[in-house]
């Protein structure tokens, strides 16, 4: 590999994928040294194009961000799409990785991983021990598979052929560049949208999905794009002292989760609505809680660095500026 390698982030348009852009940009990674395709020039669940990218590009380094993701809504809706594009986009990319002689790559999973009634905070070795939560378990188990694809290629090939993939599992996310749609959306999203648009129109009330009780932990995403470059450029001798063959994916949290009810409240306060908030208990509130446990990661050296509250002042100025 040159001193510079070439990096492919898929998904490079999307939240997590255009924050790694940024991320690696401002570390001075020239772009120049980056390889990247819309979805409209390279479908990733298309197996004979992402074969031919990858011959083609011969990348050093890959950031698979690319994936089908939504909020409650959307995985329950969809779950055909969310489990068919996710296992074909990640085995295509990992595969044709591998066959095209990448030796590092990094796959981004979900909290949605673990089982919906898992001991909080939830570790690592929570995985494959119980039930999944109904409303995503098609993207969640498409999600181990990615996991699991790293590690059954690393170890067929790790020692033969020098690879090292590795999976992150992030924590809910939010952030400029969030999709905003009324009803695919994440809750971060929609709140800011909903509450804005109750403030705008002078609505006297606005309504949140479920009961409020659910507790979700929110990680902002230049903190998801640092800590996927932190895991790529981690020594394998480093890496592999905490994980292990089968058991080798890194939660990624902040370690502090809230009510979606207390959630509400602070995005109000961020938009500057002052009418009254309810809860439409007919929607669903999926898992009732998810907090990680992100110490793995902690011992790694690396630690999240923004609040929720400047994380959603930073979210509300993007949906100002990009969607209002
Ligand atoms: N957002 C969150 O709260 C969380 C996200 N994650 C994970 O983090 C990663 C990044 O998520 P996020 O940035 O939020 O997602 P986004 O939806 O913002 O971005 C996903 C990107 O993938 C691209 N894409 C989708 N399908 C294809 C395809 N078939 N071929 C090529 N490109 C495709 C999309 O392009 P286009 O829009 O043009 O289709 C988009 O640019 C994902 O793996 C996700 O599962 C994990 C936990 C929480
Ligand atoms: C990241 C994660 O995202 C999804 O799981 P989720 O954690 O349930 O994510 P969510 O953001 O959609 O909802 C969080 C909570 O918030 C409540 N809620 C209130 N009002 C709205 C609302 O207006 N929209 C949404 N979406 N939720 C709302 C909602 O009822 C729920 O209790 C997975 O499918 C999967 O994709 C995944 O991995």
């Amino acid at each position: 590999m040159s001193s510079t390698p070439k990096i492919y982030v898929a998904g490079h348009r999307g939240m997590v994928g255009s924050s790694i852009v940024r991320t690696l940009l401002a570390a001075d990674h020239p772009a120049s040294a980056l390889v990247l395709r819309t979805h409209a020039e390279l479908d990733l669940c298309n197996q004979a194009q992402v074969q031919a990218f990858f011959a083609t590009e011969k990348p050093d380094q890959v950031y698979l961000a690319a994936a089908k993701v939504g909020g409650i809504h959307a995985n329950n809706t969809l779950p055909a799409d969310f489990i068919y594009q996710n296992l074909m986009m990640q085995a295509n990319v990992v595969d044709a990785a591998f066959r095209s002689g990448v030796k590092k790559l990094l796959i981004l999973g979900s909290s949605c991983i673990y089982p919906r009634l898992a001991p909080q905070p939830m570790g690592e070795a929570a995985l494959l021990t119980g039930t999944l939560e109904p409303t995503n378990e098609p993207y969640a188990i498409a999600k181990i598979a990615g996991i699991k694809l790293c590690e059954s290629y690393n170890r067929q090939y790790g020692q033969s052929h020098g690879i090292d993939y590795r999976s992150v599992m992030p924590t809910n996310l939010y952030g400029p560049g969030d999709n905003y749609h009324p009803e695919n959306s994440h809750v971060i999203p929609a709140l800011i949208r909903r509450f804005h648009e109750a403030r705008v129109n002078q609505a006297p009330m606005v309504t949140i999905w479920g009961t409020g009780s659910p507790k979700r932990e929110f990680l902002y995403v230049d903190d998801m794009a640092s800590a996927s470059v932190h895991v790529m450029n981690l020594p394998q001798a480093i890496y592999s002292q905490h994980t292990s063959p089968m058991q080798s994916h890194i939660n990624v949290g902040c370690g502090q989760d809230i009510s979606i009810a207390e959630l509400a409240q602070l995005v109000g306060q961020t938009v500057g609505y002052t009418g009254a908030i309810d809860f439409d208990a007919s929607k669903p509130d999926g898992a009732p809680r998810k907090l990680m446990d992100s110490s793995r990661i902690n011992a790694l050296g690396w630690q999240a660095q923004v609040a929720l509250q400047d994380g959603l002042q930073q979210a509300y100025q993007d949906f100002l500026k990009n969607h209002a």
